[in-house]
């Protein structure tokens, strides 16, 4: 059995300067693609809404939307430390219950760690969980379940009082206990900043090259996702193309009659087909 990335493996890339690479993932074949790539670890986000339920943000994503998904993806990653991602309203309204959600990604989804979005009014909500043994990865800078208050998708803490607060944000959830930190959407330069303050590695998206990994949403990263081009996002396949081409090929095939060829059927004796009359 090969042996599985740990918080332990996050905090020792850290301080060796190792950059973190994380992707999202899904369903099962996307995991174990994932896995099979060296990733150390994937993310069962929210955005799962956008991706793959067709919302048009992650507010209307639930815990059940997220244990279907994550049990798929824990059954495919052997290798990649497994995290859930927390959704909308699952830790907000007491910290029991938030608690208990966390304590469900691990045993129904088998997660090995769990993420929230939120700086100090998340703090305490971060510490009860990883009281309850629970690793606790951070989410700062553009946080899309506050999409509503943010006011759209911006780039956050680009002046001199948003970045002070968000260093702040940063240390409180270290304090808390958090074991790493996703930082979204912010300039570059903040990033680093927050990256050599902090002694747990910060995770970077649209964040800059300052940070110790980086993630990014899978479909984005293979082109199967119409829709989404922030600046961040690099593109290293354009699955899109290949796809609508093969369903086409395939769709052209079955009205010509190409389609099924000799060595895709079965065949059966004369005499037992005579039989049937
Ligand atoms: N497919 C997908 N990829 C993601 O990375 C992602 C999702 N969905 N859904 C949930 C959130 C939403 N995210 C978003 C959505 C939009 C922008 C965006 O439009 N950014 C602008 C910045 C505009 C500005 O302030 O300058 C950009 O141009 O990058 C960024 C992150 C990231 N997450
Ligand atoms: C983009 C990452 C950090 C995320 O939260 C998600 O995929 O839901
Ligand atoms: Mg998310």
């Amino acid at each position: 059995m090969t042996k599985r990335v740990t918080t332990a493996d996050f905090r020792r890339m850290k301080q060796e300067g190792q950059p973190i690479a994380m992707l999202t993932a899904y369903d099962y074949p996307t995991a174990t693609l994932v896995d099979a790539s060296g990733i150390d670890a994937i993310l069962v986000g929210d955005s799962l809404g956008n991706v793959v339920l067709g919302y048009d943000s992650t507010v209307p994503v639930t815990m059940e939307d997220i244990i279907h998904h994550l049990r798929a993806v824990t059954r495919g990653a052997k290798r990649a430390m497994v995290i859930g991602d927390l959704p909308f309203l699952s830790y907000h309204i007491s910290k029991e219950e938030s608690v208990r959600n966390a304590g469900r990604l691990m045993q129904e989804g088998l997660a090995q760690a769990v993420k929230l979005e939120g700086g100090r009014e998340v703090a305490e909500t971060v510490r009860a969980i990883t009281a309850a043994g629970i690793p606790v990865m951070g989410h700062l800078g553009l946080t899309p379940q506050s999409v509503h208050q943010l006011g759209g998708f911006k780039v956050q803490g680009k002046d001199g009082e948003a970045a002070r607060k968000l260093l702040e944000d940063a240390k409180a959830l270290e304090q808390a206990g958090a074991f790493a930190i996703v930082l979204e959407c912010i300039p570059q330069q903040l990033a680093g900043v927050l990256t050599e303050a902090l002694s747990i590695p910060t995770i970077g998206i649209g964040a800059g090259g300052r940070c110790d990994g980086q993630v990014l949403v899978i479909n984005d990263l293979l082109g199967m996702f119409s829709d989404f081009t922030p600046k961040f996002v690099k593109q290293y396949a354009n699955l899109k193309e290949q796809i609508i081409q093969a369903c086409a090929a395939y769709k052209d095939e079955v009205k010509g009659r190409v389609f099924p060829e000799p060595q895709h059927v079965f065949n059966m004796a004369e005499e037992e087909l005579k039989k049937i009359y």
